[in-house]
């Protein structure tokens, strides 16, 4: 029988904290050293976390799954992006799913067949964000679709990441910790802020089974939290080439455009037909050759108010350069990058988008010379 890979999945809310846990684990991995791949499952149409990780990490290969779900509408792409990253023989594979994903489907295609020869689970972290946790959970309570996702999240997970607590009181971070219990009080919890949790012991398994595959004669150590059925019928996969991806209207001659917008929804379900959840992402292209104002664009983010929950992207500014741009929970983030950016993208994610008022809005950030 082929060995199997190890495969950490990461999920957690918008912001969380997810992509900042994978880069610790990243580093990490490649100190053992382990040659670890990277899934990367993203809602807008660029894959911003998997170019951050390319950045920082050259060596990594990064699969990227990008305008919807591994939960929903690229379930079906999952088993060929996988066996894409198997292909390159790795010793580990990540998997950070979206903001809104729910793992619970994502596990439930890696007990498939088609994977689970391949394949063997060994963490499922969540991310929680510690500021925020109560305000989405009142905030979503009618959405019933997102409320199973954040439970799902909670649910599935043997470790439970509460961060960002540097933003959150020490009473909000005792009460989220209180509430996280209610849906799972046996995962491992540790509360922290930028994702800086031990790794060691997340990383152990991963470890003993290497070890034991190189070393037959040791005893097996015990089998991993939720590791799966160790045989099934291998069946051939269609696997997805990698995509380098441009926007559709790239040649139009419109100065900036709303690209694309995804609603962020499951099969239809007839016993449950208010189950649709309204997030959804439009990715802003820079366009224009004029600059573009950074404060202009915090701005026009702030003012779109409570309708939007994230944002990020590479804004090709007149001074600083190219920048990575990251808006969470009403915090913004800028970074240099020297990645070789040359149209500036930023990809919006939350609920009842107003598409007119952000293309027009959009266009207000371009200084006129
Ligand atoms: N204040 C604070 N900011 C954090 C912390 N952890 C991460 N961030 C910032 O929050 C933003 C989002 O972090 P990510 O790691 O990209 O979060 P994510 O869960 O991958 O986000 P999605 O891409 O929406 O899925 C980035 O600007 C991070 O630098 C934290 O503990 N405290």
């Amino acid at each position: 029988m082929m060995n199997k890979v190890p495969v950490i999945l990461i999920s957690g809310f918008l912001g969380s904290g997810k992509t900042t846990l994978l880069l610790r684990l990243l580093a990490h991995t490649r100190q053992i050293p382990l040659r670890a791949a990277v899934l990367m499952n993203e809602m807008g149409e660029y894959d911003v976390d998997g170019a951050i990780i390319s950045e920082e990490m050259p060596d990594v290969t990064v699969e990227g799954l990008l305008e919807g779900c591994i939960c929903c509408s690229k379930k079906s792409e999952l088993a060929g992006a996988l066996h894409t990253l198997l292909s390159q023989e790795p010793d580990l594979i990540f998997m950070e799913t979206t903001g809104v994903a729910n793992p619970e489907q994502v596990l439930e295609e890696l007990r498939s067949p088609l994977l689970a020869n391949r394949l063997y689970l060994v963490h499922s972290i969540s991310v929680v964000d510690a500021e925020l946790f109560h305000e989405y959970n009142s905030r979503f309570t009618a959405d019933k679709e997102l409320v199973r996702t954040l439970h799902g999240q909670l649910r599935t997970a043997d470790f439970i990441v509460v961060n960002k607590t540097d933003a959150a009181s020490s009473r909000e971070v005792k009460k989220v910790v209180k509430s996280i219990r209610k849906h799972n009080d046996t995962a491992k919890l540790q509360t922290t802020a930028y994702s800086q949790v031990d790794l060691e012991p997340l990383l152990e398994p991963v470890l003993a089974r290497l070890s034991v595959a190189a070393n037959p004669e040791q005893v097996p150590q015990p089998a991993p939290v939720q590791a799966q059925p160790a045989d099934a019928v291998a069946t051939s996969i269609p696997t997805t080439g990698k995509e380098i991806r441009r926007p559709a209207s790239m040649f139009r001659s419109t100065a900036f455009k709303v690209i694309s917008a995804h609603s962020h929804s499951y099969s239809y379900d007839p016993n449950q037909p208010d189950s649709f959840s309204r997030l959804e992402s439009v990715t802003l292209h820079q366009y224009s050759s004029q600059p573009l104002e950074k404060q202009r664009l915090e701005n026009f983010l702030t003012g779109l108010g409570s309708s939007l929950l994230r944002a990020k992207g590479y804004c090709v500014l007149p001074q600083e350069g190219t920048m990575l741009l990251q808006f969470s929970g009403n915090h913004f983030e800028w970074q240099s990058t020297a990645l070789p950016v040359s149209q500036g993208y930023v990809t919006l994610i939350g609920e009842q988008l107003d598409k007119t008022f952000i293309a027009d809005q959009w266009e207000q950030c371009f200084v006129s010379l």
